[in-house]
């Protein structure tokens, strides 16, 4: 039979669980999940292999009321995603009724020309999901339609198998130990965010943005990182370093254990605070925080 291989996007509004779902279907974690929405940023790309068969799942930002050129170029990442894919998977969540944005995300798949299908997410939460999925089922006319949970991982082997017939025919996208496309970087910056993110309140989640400075193995079992957490405002940094520097501790030894983990052996994580004002509206700053402008 002859190889298929295809990219599925994974569309949806913020929080209703598409990095987890990533995570559950990759069984590894490629892309952080948390509690806040917005909490991706950009597209991730994880590939699913299969005998005779790749997917290529591309995680996307929730798509959301943009009110920064962060927010607009993450909007338009989740577009283009979707315009690029074999197969979109909107995401919804099956214990919230949907909203303006669910609407928005049925009318960029539906433009988009390409098969929709519409995943439920988060049955575990829900007595009846018959009940719940009607308003969801009138959105648009989906091909195909799953009722999951990322987080119990039910439902999951049923909507991997039909997505593998579904793909074309074609050559792998990947090779075949590639789990993702993300840079080691990439990864830590994000790991450090999320500590950020579970442990901050109000606008501090959405203000803040990771790089890595420095990564240098100093011995075979001890890998040095510098990151730098930027953020808007001298007042959030004061948030962010603590009374004592215990809010900084926190997040760096969370960060650090699970960067432990990882690469299982020793981490000694520096991180550093700065402010850069209103980087979330700069081009330059946007670029070099790793938040590029999607192309076309
Ligand atoms: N109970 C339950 N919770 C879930 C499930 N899937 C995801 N969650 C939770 O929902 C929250 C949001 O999950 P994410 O995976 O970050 O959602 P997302 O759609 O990627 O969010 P954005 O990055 O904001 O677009 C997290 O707290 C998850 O633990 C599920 O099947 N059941």
């Amino acid at each position: 039979m002859a190889y298929k291989s295809g990219f599925v996007a994974l569309v949806g509004r913020p929080n209703v669980g598409k990095s987890t779902l990533l995570n559950a279907l990759l069984g590894r974690k490629v892309a952080i999940a948390t509690p806040k929405p917005q909490t991706t940023r950009n597209r991730i790309v994880g590939i699913l292999h299969r005998p005779g068969a790749q997917v290529v799942l591309v995680d996307t930002p929730g798509v959301h009321r943009a009110e920064h050129k962060l927010g607009e170029r993450m909007n338009k990442t989740a577009r283009l995603s979707a315009k690029d894919a074999d197969l979109i998977w909107h995401i919804i969540d099956l214990s919230r009724a949907p909203n303006q944005e669910d609407r928005w995300v049925a009318n960029m798949s539906r433009e988009s020309r390409v098969p929709v299908w519409l995943v439920m997410n988060k049955a575990d939460l829900v007595e009846s999901v018959k009940e719940r999925w009607e308003p969801y089922r009138a959105l648009m006319d989906y091909q195909n339609q799953f009722v999951v949970s990322a987080a119990r991982e039910t439902g999951l082997s049923v909507l991997v198998d039909e997505t593998l017939s579904f793909m074309p025919e074609g050559d792998p996208y990947y090779p075949p130990d590639m789990v993702t496309d993300q840079s080691e970087d990439f990864y830590i910056a994000e790991v450090v965010r999320e500590q950020v993110l579970e442990l901050t309140r109000e606008e501090i989640p959405y203000s803040v943005a990771v790089t890595v400075e420095e990564r240098t193995a100093r011995k075979p079992d001890l890998t040095y990182i510098r990151a730098t957490i930027f953020v808007e405002r001298e007042g959030q940094k004061g948030i962010l370093i603590g009374e004592g520097g215990r809010m900084l501790k926190e997040i760096g030894r969370r960060a650090r254990g699970e960067l432990e983990a990882y690469y299982g052996h020793q981490v000694f994580l520096d991180l550093w605070v700065k402010t850069r004002e209103r980087w979330r509206d700069q081009d330059a700053w946007l670029r070099r925080l790793g938040y590029e402008e999607p192309e076309r």
